[in-house]
């Protein structure tokens, strides 16, 4: 395991890798040359000097493409915060495996690879209004999980998860490290009736007042009120900037799965981008609080990683431009007066 106590979590996060400011440097002017007007390609020009600066080249490339969506199962599940049953996760994963689920079309399309890892569906973490979800050990291997799911190299990790009931986790995980109740972050998840709405909101305050003693910790939060996929959505999240691998965040669930580790080092999600920004209620929030500006907003909200799947087609198209497109000099294009 990479990890073997929380403390090397945080030692890790205490000297992050950085990316090359050099490439990234390159890049930069490289987009100053380009036939435009500087800053005409607008945050175009920004993400291919943010992939310039993680892949340590000045031409980046998105040749190797890991989408890796992870699923768990959630004891809450039972108290009805959920439109869905929670079979229905590991019935998606053999649906991904199947190829029938949206975001095998999508990663099709984008020429990504598609890496599924269900998490001990047979064994949902505990109810956490009445304990917590996961021990420290559990925990550590579900990080450990998401971890050892990153390619040693890739281009682009673009990060995902399936878990019914698993909006209430992350919910949860926002009032408890942002403040707020359960009325200002639970929203309608799969399509949740007024009923499961309020359901929803208790299940979040339960927790937050049975856990009071925890808040200040980030750690402590995420084993006792997160899931298996969320921290493995971190784990994959430290071994992408261990890798100096540019990552796409998903929607609210994968943005609330990283609140924890921004909590122990700000600068954490430098090697980040929020793929969209989920219809979810909160996820906004959250990306504001997380200084992320959303590179979609399409009113989607399914999860799995297909929101941010599309935001792939995006960097295909700001890396055409930097790659493809000719300088000044070279077109014989005059500059500005
Ligand atoms: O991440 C999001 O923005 C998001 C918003 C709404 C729903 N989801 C997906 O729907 C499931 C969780 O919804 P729920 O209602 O069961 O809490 C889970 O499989 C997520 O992938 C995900
Ligand atoms: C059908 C279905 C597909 C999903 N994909 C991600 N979360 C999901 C939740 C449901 C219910």
């Amino acid at each position: 395991m990479q990890f073997n106590t929380l403390d090397d979590i945080r030692g890790f996060c205490r000297d992050l890798p950085a990316g090359d400011e050099a490439s990234a440097e390159a890049a930069a002017q490289r987009q100053q040359s380009l036939t435009k007007p500087p800053g005409s390609l607008g945050r175009l020009e920004e993400l291919a000097i943010w992939l310039a600066g993680w892949q340590g080249r000045e031409m980046p490339r998105l040749d190797r493409i890991t989408i890796a969506v992870f699923a768990g199962n959630h004891g809450i599940a039972e108290r009805g915060v959920s439109a869905y049953p929670s079979e229905v996760t590991a019935q998606m994963v053999a649906n991904f495996a199947a190829g029938g689920a949206a975001i095998n079309q999508i990663a099709r399309l984008a020429g990504a690879e598609l890496r599924v890892e269900p998490i001990e569906l047979n064994r949902p973490t505990r109810d956490f209004t009445t304990g917590p979800a996961m021990d420290t050990a559990d925990f550590l291997v579900a990080l450990d999980t998401g971890w050892r799911a990153v390619p040693e190299a890739a281009d682009l990790l673009v990060v995902g998860e399936m878990g019914i009931a698993n909006t209430t986790v992350a919910a949860t995980l926002c009032a408890a490290l942002m403040g707020g109740r359960g009325v200002r972050w639970a929203g309608r998840g799969t399509g949740v009736d007024d009923a499961g709405l309020v359901r929803k909101r208790t299940t979040i305050d339960a927790a937050l007042k049975f856990h009071r003693g925890l808040l200040d910790d980030p750690l402590g939060v995420a084993a006792a009120l997160g899931g298996r996929e969320l921290a493995a959505i971190a784990g994959a999240v430290l071994a992408a900037r261990a890798r100096r691998i540019p990552v796409l965040l998903d929607g609210f669930v994968a943005t609330a799965a990283v609140l924890p580790l921004a909590r122990l080092a700000p600068d954490i999600l430098a090697h980040c981008r929020a793929g969209h920004a989920s219809a979810e209620l909160g996820h906004r929030e959250l990306l504001r609080e997380l200084d992320l500006a959303p590179l979609l907003d399409l009113d989607m909200r399914l999860g799995e990683a297909s929101g941010a799947a599309v935001a792939i087609l995006l960097l295909r198209a700001a890396l055409a431009c930097h790659g493809g497109m000719a300088t000044f000099a070279e077109a014989g294009v005059s500059g500005a007066d």
